[in-house]
This record gives structure tokens, C-alpha cells and sequence, in this order.
């Protein structure tokens, strides 16, 4: 029994902490067996490979008495690279928890235990529902929207220095003029209309306008410019900052995916760059 866990692409500018994407990137959970204690067996580095595991941790935040596994997890999520690591291995343990727990839980009640636990939507809401995904919390509750799927290519430029997701949330302003959050509300919602609308030269030009973060962010991340700068001339229709970074992700007509990989390396770019697709499904049980 495996759970696949999607990657997630998140912010898309101005939908800070509300807008994601799943991707087609993996986390995978098997479970071989009971076990006298937790044990998780993976080759993510120093993660811990007992209950201090964040996808175990997720699990007993669900359910506290669930009976300890022996599980073996893969995963080709870059970790601390933008790109919803965490996310997943909260979502994998939820997943975790639903099954072997027996709780059938909805996608909505996922939602809400995830959001709670990471404490913003937009990684987790896609990561569970899959595609394009905005959410929020209203009324003490956490809601989400699926929105139509932009065609593109998702180009990934993931440079090989890590960012924890709380140093890039570390540069951020404890707060903004009225002026200015109201202008960056607008341009949040414009962009979400365009998407709806699936007016994508206009959802792009808004995507590029984010006011909430990448202006405090674009000096842990040089590139964003270099390669935004590049897109313009070279088929892409956005880029932004994907999630708290490090990684840049440009949505690329697939006619001019070549050219703009060029440009990218011509630039002097040398860092990874994957082709990767929207995901669209979330996380799912595979026998
Ligand atoms: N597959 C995983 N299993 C266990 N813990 C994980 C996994 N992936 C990420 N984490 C935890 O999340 C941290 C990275 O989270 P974060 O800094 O938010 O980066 P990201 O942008 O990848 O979400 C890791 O240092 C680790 O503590
Ligand atoms: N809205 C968050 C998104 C964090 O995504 P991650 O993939 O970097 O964990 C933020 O921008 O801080």
C-alpha cells in the first residue's frame, strides 16, 4: 500500500499564501507493516527516521493512537527549495492517518487539517485537490476553489542553494499601509479573475505584479529577475517565485519551451532546470 503525495507551486505572485498549484513532482509513503515503534526508512538526508518525522508528526496530529508502521518514503521534491515539501509530507501524513485510521475524512476536513497545521492553504490545498487551487480562511475555517488549469509548461529553474521556507518569511514586513494592501489585494483578485477567465496574457502581466513579498525576497533570489526579464522575449506568459523559493517557475508557451531554456543558459544560468506539469490530482492510495 503507497500514498503519492504531489509537489506544489505556490504563491503564483500575488496570491500570497492563497494561490497554488500541484506539480508533477512525488512524495511516496509505503507502509510495510506494523511495527513495535515508528520507523521511517528514506535517503532524504538528516531527516528523522522515527515519530519525529513530520509525515508521522501529521498523522498523530490526526490521530494520536495510531498504531506504529514501519514505512519507506521517496521523494523527488527538492526540500527547502519552494516547492511544497513540507506541504506534502503534512499531506502524506494526514493521508497516512485517514487509511490506516479508518476516519474517512473529506477533502474539506483534509483541507482544514492541513491549513491549520501549516497554517496557509495555498501548498496543501492543491497538494490534496490537485490542478490550480485558491483558498483562504473565513470565519475560522479554511475553503479552497479549484480553478481552471493554465496550458502551459511549467519550466523550473531550481537553483542548487537551499531557502528554508522561514528565512524567506523572515524578510517579510510585519505589516503594510492601507494604500498599499489595498492595491495589493486588487492585483491579487485581478490575477485570480483573469485565471477564472483563463485570460492568461492578462493573468501574466498580474502574476508579474505581485505586491505582498517577492520585492523583499528578489535579493535572496537574484535570478527571478534575470529569468523574468529573459521570459518576456522568450514565450513565457509568467514567472514568479515558486512558493518561498529558492526556485523560479515560468509558465512557458510549449512551442518556445527550447528558446526560453536557451536564453536561460545563454544568461549564465548553470542551475537545474525541469519541465514539469500541473498535477491533476492530489494526493491518492496506490495497492
Ligand atoms: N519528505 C519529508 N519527510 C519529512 N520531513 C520533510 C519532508 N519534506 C520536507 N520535510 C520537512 O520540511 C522542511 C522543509 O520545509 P520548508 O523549509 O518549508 O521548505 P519547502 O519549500 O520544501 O516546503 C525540511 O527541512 C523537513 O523538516
Ligand atoms: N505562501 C508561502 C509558500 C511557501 O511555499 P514553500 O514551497 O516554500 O514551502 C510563502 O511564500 O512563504
Amino acid at each position: 500500500m503507497k500514498i503519492k503525495v504531489p509537489a506544489s507551486s505556490a504563491n503564483l505572485g500575488p496570491g500570497f499564501d492563497s494561490i497554488g498549484v500541484a506539480i508533477s513532482l512525488y512524495l511516496t509513503i509505503e507502509v510495510l507493516g506494523e511495527s513495535d515503534c515508528w520507523q521511517v526508512d528514506h535517503s532524504l538526508g538528516d531527516l528523522p527516521r522515527d515519530e519525529k518525522n513530520m509525515i508521522v508528526q501529521a498523522a498523530l496530529s490526526v490521530k494520536p493512537d495510531l498504531h506504529p508502521r514501519r514505512l519507506r518514503v521517496e521523494s523527488d521534491i527538492p526540500l527547502a527549495h519552494g516547492l511544497g515539501s513540507s506541504s506534502s509530507a503534512i499531506v502524506g501524513g494526514i493521508e497516512l492517518a485517514d487509511q490506516l485510521g479508518g476516519l474517512n475524512l473529506a477533502p474539506h476536513e483534509k483541507i482544514e487539517i492541513a491549513s491549520q497545521l501549516e497554517g496557509h492553504p495555498d501548498n496543501v490545498a492543491p497538494t490534496i485537490l490537485g490542478s490550480l487551487v485558491v483558498g483562504c480562511k473565513v470565519n475560522g475555517h479554511f475553503t479552497a476553489v479549484k480553478a481552471p488549469v493554465p496550458p502551459f509548461a511549467m519550466i523550473a529553474y531550481i537553483p542548487a542553494y537551499n531557502l528554508k521556507t522561514s528565512d524567506a518569511r523572515a524578510v517579510l514586513p510585519a505589516e503594510m499601509s492601507f494604500k498599499d494592501a489595498v492595491q495589493a489585494s486588487a492585483v491579487a483578485n485581478t490575477a485570480v479573475a483573469a485565471l477564472f477567465a483563463q485570460d492568461y496574457e492578462k493573468a501574466g502581466e498580474l502574476m508579474e505584479a505581485d505586491l505582498f513579498h517577492e520585492r523583499y525576497r528578489s535579493r535572496l533570489v537574484p535570478e527571478l529577475e534575470i529569468i523574468r526579464n529573459l521570459g518576456h522575449e522568450h514565450g513565457a506568459v509568467a514567472t514568479y517565485l515558486s512558493g518561498a523559493g529558492p526556485t523560479i517557475m515560468s509558465l512557458v508557451d510549449p512551442q518556445h519551451i527550447s528558446d526560453f531554456i536557451d536564453a536561460v543558459r545563454e544568461a549564465g544560468l548553470k542551475d537545474e532546470i525541469r519541465r514539469l506539469e500541473v498535477a491533476p490530482r492530489g494526493a491518492f492510495w496506490q495497492e
